[in-house]
């Protein structure tokens, strides 16, 4: 099927331009499509968390398809992954770094399979860090080239299962072709309600509270709220995980045996259980995602009570 029969009609160039918004979210007109205003955003925030559980269809074939000993009834809903070790992986194998990283998006496809059938809801990766910039330059346009790529080939694959695609990030830094990419492929998959893939590109946890707070201080400056009205659910409609209707990730894994959070989701995780795997992330497959979601399973969540 070509791949332009799966893109939004819609050009992009008929995106709204900065000057159609409100004039104190110009500077912050990050992304090429249009960010929500921020009146309309809480009240649309508010209408899209009711009935949220709804809002995701399920397969008849997704019932059929839980491992022995994996309740539906504990699955989490938001599923967070620090895919680390493509590189160590190829190095182990002598191969070049790329395919290091061709594998670990074949884990990603294997993964995001597996959270359909299994009835997750939202997977979010960590595919390029704010400081992963600092890499070697042909690092860098490899996996800018695997994201265009990777993106471009799957498209059919979105559309026909049901797969919202949504990017978090500092998108200006990218190159135009993939931020153009990108912008469609979210728009395209707008619409679709069986799973939610977050890309996180460009992305750090720090970046993504500065934005927030830039915002709203933009937004008292602009007297639209008061600083004293600033409290933690105006913050998190200005995170980036607006995006989602579960924007806590229930469980995060980071794979290649280290064990730190290297900058992601920072305030999204703050309750947040954590799994780390020993397995390289070319190397983490279906078994390893059970062994991480029996974990997850068998962990009590007191959020602080
Ligand atoms: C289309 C799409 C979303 C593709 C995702 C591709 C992918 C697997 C990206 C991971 C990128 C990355 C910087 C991983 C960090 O570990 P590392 O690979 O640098 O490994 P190391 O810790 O062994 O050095």
């Amino acid at each position: 099927m070509p791949f332009s029969l799966y893109f939004s009609p819609t050009p992009l160039i008929t995106a709204p331009s900065p000057l159609s918004k409100p004039f104190f979210l110009v500077p912050y007109y990050h992304k090429l499509h249009a960010p929500k205003s921020p009146l309309c955003s809480s009240m649309e925030h508010a209408l899209t968390h009711q009935g949220k559980q709804e809002a995701f269809d399920r397969r008849p074939e997704d019932s059929q398809a839980l491992p022995l000993g994996l309740r539906r009834d504990a699955m989490p809903s938001h599923v967070a992954v620090i895919m680390d070790g493509n590189r160590r992986w190829a190095r182990l194998r002598d191969l070049p770094v790329r395919s290091g990283y061709e594998a670990g998006v074949e884990s990603l496809r294997k993964i995001v399979e597996i959270c359909c059938k299994w009835g997750i809801k939202v997977l979010s990766v960590f595919a390029f860090s704010s400081d992963n910039w600092f890499r070697p330059k042909v690092e860098v346009e490899l996996l800018m080239s695997l994201f265009e790529r990777g993106m471009q080939e799957d498209t059919g694959i979105f559309s026909r299962e049901n797969i919202r695609i949504s990017v978090i990030g500092d998108l200006t830094k990218l190159p135009k072709a993939l931020q153009e990419l990108m912008v469609n492929l979210e728009e395209a998959t707008k619409n679709n309600t069986r799973f939610q893939l977050i890309v996180a590109v460009s992305y750090s946890g720090h970046y993504d509270v500065v934005q927030a707070c830039q915002r709203l201080a933009l937004k008292a400056k602009c007297g639209l709220i008061e600083p004293s009205d600033i409290n933690v659910s105006l913050m998190e409609q200005e995170l980036e995980t607006n995006c989602t209707e579960f924007p806590h990730p229930d469980l995060l894994i980071r794979t290649s045996g280290e064990f730190r959070i290297s900058n992601f989701m920072l305030w999204q995780l703050a309750y947040t259980e954590l799994f780390f795997s020993q397995s390289l992330w070319p190397d983490f497959g279906e078994a390893e995602f059970l062994k991480a979601l029996l974990a997850f399973q068998q962990r009590q969540r007191r959020y602080g009570v």
